[in-house]
């Protein structure tokens, strides 16, 4: 094969030579003809010689056909717009199989009778062998993009054609057949070629996209704006991150071949594990990485996770190996499957018809929820998921979603608190061409009709904007989407299923939801229990380390099973899962996770929960060593006395160092925090709204000094949900301080942003940022009040903010010597 620098032609050859090779009035183009001149002499044909009309017969034709479907089916589309370019030109557009038979053929009709004369029609084989020196033939023998004017052809009969032909490669660099233009050879142009290699590259993107369909795809290059266009690297890899394939444009950015890619992970390539990769982009709505590829070149990424990524968490392990078979076997090419294949992706199948099953690990609570649910699926009945964050909610709506006979059709997620209220209307219904200023040229469908004949999965609907929830209500009611700036409602059919963490029945008591929707969304509503309330944590511990570590069977020493069992989980499994993913990659290749593997910053909540005895009796039951206290401590940034912490063996308070925090006034102008002398930790007394609420609003709000951080309150006292509330509200208001209120020219800047793609929301960020005029303020006030949130908790304010620990000793730092 030759598109390789260590199999070929096509990468290692500069595209200035390919150019040299197909211009006809090059000396480069004269001696590749004088090649195939040769090649054709020493086969035995003569110029003189007649060309064979035989038409195929026309089950031969049908055998053909099939045998090529899948290329044959993805070049159709290609080959009708390249048509359309050359459309009047006395021209025909062929496609052909790996052996030069023509499968495929669109042409001028005063063309296509001068074509019929000399065999160019389907069935027929345009190999050099046969035909001579012609532009498929050659193009197949050399592995190049090829072109073939007149006097070149070796066949006398055949020199008043013009052909320019690229061959098509499989996705691991076997060429399947060519794409070729071929006309009067008065018609020719030097573009021609131009768009035939164009076409042929599309359709070999094209290929690789569903060939690749259930792995994880990759797309990059370096400059973000060629993101989604011919150019893009496309890269598979399985759910564990083994290489399978690599577009061409691909190798190129490596700078390798497709045998050298296949000893790499897409860690060793993009500098990043694939896992992060995953919940990236899980979320909604989510950014364009810029990765470093091995060899230190930046690019733009994006990807997708196909079948695989959307259901990693259904198929653990088994389902990963599946997959991987499915796809390695598919690295031998792309043609037919065997049986064997088949029946794989049968039982690939099959698991996904048991991901409400998958879910159910043992929990009393859970396996009543998944029953109740199995008995509401493929009704038409909304679902209202309810549960603290990270409990798994958009985990169940997928399971719900693939246990449905609507399995096939899509699965919609919207997270309503992620996306800023202006745009949620656009993004949810779409909007017409020329709606809005900067809205897209052709319009956008919008999340609703995307999920048409499927699911949608409405994520925190607790945070929907009031005026929006009318027009919601209306398309649940009416079946029908109207979009921004369009006259046409069009009907829809779809399964609506919501979430949130909030307590709707308060929303609307405070005049934020409305009951009639409330009402319409609440055909059964299941609540996930908190992870410490659950009974399975050791099935779901077990489950997220064969995900993890799919390779190697992993377990948990017995001292970090017990802490686990007994700690709170503040960020449900969502936490769980990321410290256990930290701690695989901490433990190196050890099958049993320590507490030296954890992150730091568990080992710091565990202590902070332990101190505040969050869990009654946890820690007096719990079994545990303490790591050494040399990993606990974090610089004292106010030199205050630390607070003691129990012992694990004898439940007694020793005096060790933990972390406290304290803020000179100056950072905002508050009150110093009081000394901290003894336990239990003291807390602040601040006014949690006063960042975030304007003149008129309630002023003080205190929290009491014994209320458990992070742990679970009934209803109406403070809680992770009144933390949740807090941080949204600030990021609302900080939203709003930016961007100038009610009519701030934001929405329609970043609207104008969107229809620019990715370059355009880049500078929409930077702008942004430009327009804040004094960040540091805005960082240093996130910073004091994650800190006071979380009782000078460094690291759990760094979790909260999603910053290092590191920024914000820096920044107390320089404020302090300020
Ligand atoms: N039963 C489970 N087994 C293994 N992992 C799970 C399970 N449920 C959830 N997870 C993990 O927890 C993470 C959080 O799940 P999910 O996003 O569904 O929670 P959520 O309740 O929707 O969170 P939020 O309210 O913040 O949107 C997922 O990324 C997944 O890794």
């Amino acid at each position: 094969m030759s598109f390789l620098p260590d199999q070929g032609n096509a990468v290692s050859t500069p595209n200035s030579k390919v150019i040299e090779l197909i211009d006809p009035n090059t000396e480069g183009h004269l001696e590749f003809i004088r090649r195939a001149h040769k090649r054709c002499a020493e086969s035995g044909l003569e110029s003189s010689s007649k060309v064979n009309f035989e038409p195929a017969a026309r089950d031969v034709l049908q055998e053909l056909v099939a045998k090529n479907n899948q290329l044959r089916s993805c070049a159709l589309p290609f080959m009708e717009t390249l048509y359309e370019q050359v459309v009047s030109t006395h021209s025909m557009v062929l496609l052909t199989d790996a052996s030069g038979t023509i499968i495929e053929s669109l042409g001028d009709d005063d063309f296509l009778e001068k074509a019929q004369k000399v065999a160019l029609a389907k069935g027929m084989t345009w190999s050099e062998e046969s035909k001579g020196t012609n532009a498929i033939g050659t193009a197949l023998i050399e592995e190049l993009p090829t072109v073939v004017h007149g006097q070149d052809h070796f066949l006398d009969v055949n020199r008043f054609l013009t052909c320019s032909a690229a061959p098509i490669f499989d996705p691991t660099g076997v060429p399947l057949g060519v794409l070729d233009v071929t006309g009067d050879y008065r018609s020719y142009h030097r573009h021609t070629m131009g768009l035939v290699r164009m076409s042929a590259q599309m359709i070999e993107n094209h290929l690789f996209n569903s060939s690749f369909q259930d792995s994880i795809i990759v797309q990059f290059h370096q400059r973000g704006e060629f993101l989604g266009s011919v150019v893009e690297g496309a890269a598979a890899f399985s759910p564990s991150g083994k290489f399978l394939a690599a577009n061409r444009a691909a190798m190129v950015q490596f700078g390798m071949s497709v045998n050298a890619l296949r000893a790499h992970t897409f860690s060793s390539l993009f500098g990043m594990p694939i896992s992060a990769l995953i919940d990236h982009y899980r979320t909604c709505n989510p950014e364009p990485l810029i990765l470093c590829l091995h060899n230190g070149n930046h690019v733009t990424a994006r990807a997708s996770l196909g079948s695989v990524g959307r259901s990693q968490f259904f198929g653990s392990a088994g389902l990963a190996k599946s997959n991987d078979i499915l796809n390695g076997n598919m690295v031998g090419g792309i043609a037919g499957r065997t049986s064997s294949e088949q029946s794989q992706q049968a039982l690939y199948k099959n698991r996904y018809l048991s991901s409400l099953k998958y879910l159910n690990t043992g929990d009393p609570t859970v396996a009543k929820v998944i029953d109740k649910l199995g008995k509401v699926i493929g009704k038409d009945i909304p679902i209202l998921i309810l549960g603290e964050t990270g409990t798994g909610k958009e985990i169940l709506a997928q399971a719900i979603h693939n246990d449905s006979p609507r399995r096939d059709k899509p699965f919609v997620a919207v997270n309503c608190a992620s996306i800023p209220e202006t745009l949620i209307e656009s993004e949810l219904f779409g909007y017409e061409d020329g709606a809005f200023t900067g809205a897209k040229k052709k319009g956008s469908q919008g999340k609703i009709l995307q999920a048409n004949g499927g699911t949608l999965f409405l994520d925190e609907i607790g945070d929907m904007p009031i005026s929006l929830q009318a027009r919601l209500l209306r398309v649940l009611q009416e079946r029908v989407v109207t979009p921004l700036g369009s006259q046409k409602s069009i009907p829809v059919n779809l399964i609506v299923i919501c979430a949130t963490h909030r307590n709707l029945r308060d929303l609307i008591d405070a005049g934020q939801f409305r009951e009639d929707l409330y009402y319409r969304l609440h055909g059964l509503a299941v609540k996930l229990p908190a992870l410490r309330d659950r009974k399975d944590i050791k099935r779901i511990i077990a489950r997220i380390l064969e995900n993890e570590s799919p390779h190697m069977p992993m377990d948990l020493a017995p001292d970090v099973t017990n802490a686990f069992v007994a700690h709170s989980w503040p960020g449900n499994i969502r936490q769980l899962t990321n410290i256990l993913r930290t701690a695989v990659v901490m433990a190196d290749g050890n099958p049993t996770i320590e507490w030296e593997h954890l992150p730091d910053d568990f080992h710091d909540e565990w202590i902070s929960l332990r101190s505040k005895r969050s869990k009654p009796n946890a820690a007096m039951e719990s079994p545990i060593e303490h790591p050494q206290d040399d990993a606990l401590h974090e610089p004292h940034l106010s030199g205050h006395a630390e607070p003691a912490r129990h012992s694990a063996s004898t439940g007694h308070t020793p005096q060790i160092r933990r972390p406290v925090f304290s803020v000179k006034p100056c950072l905002s102008g508050h009150p110093a925090p009081q000394k901290q002398t003894a336990q239990p930790v003291q807390r602040f007394q601040f006014q949690t709204t006063r960042h975030f609420q304007g003149a008129n609003a309630e002023p003080v709000k205190q929290h009491a000094a014994e209320e458990p951080f992070f742990n679970a309150q009934p209803a109406g006292t403070s809680s992770r949900s009144d933390l949740d509330q807090t941080f949204s509200r600030f990021r609302e208001e900080r939203f709003n301080n930016r961007f100038g209120g009610e009519s701030s020219p934001y929405d329609q800047k970043a609207m104008e942003a969107r229809s620019q793609g990715y370059l355009g929301a880049k500078a929409m960020q930077v702008s942004s940022v430009m327009d804040l005029g004094n960040l540091d303020d805005i960082e240093t006030r996130a910073i004091q009040d994650a800190l006071e949130k979380c009782h000078g908790n460094v690291s759990a304010a760094a979790r909260l903010l999603g910053i290092s620990r590191n920024t914000i000793y820096r920044r107390l730092k320089e404020k302090q010597q300020a």
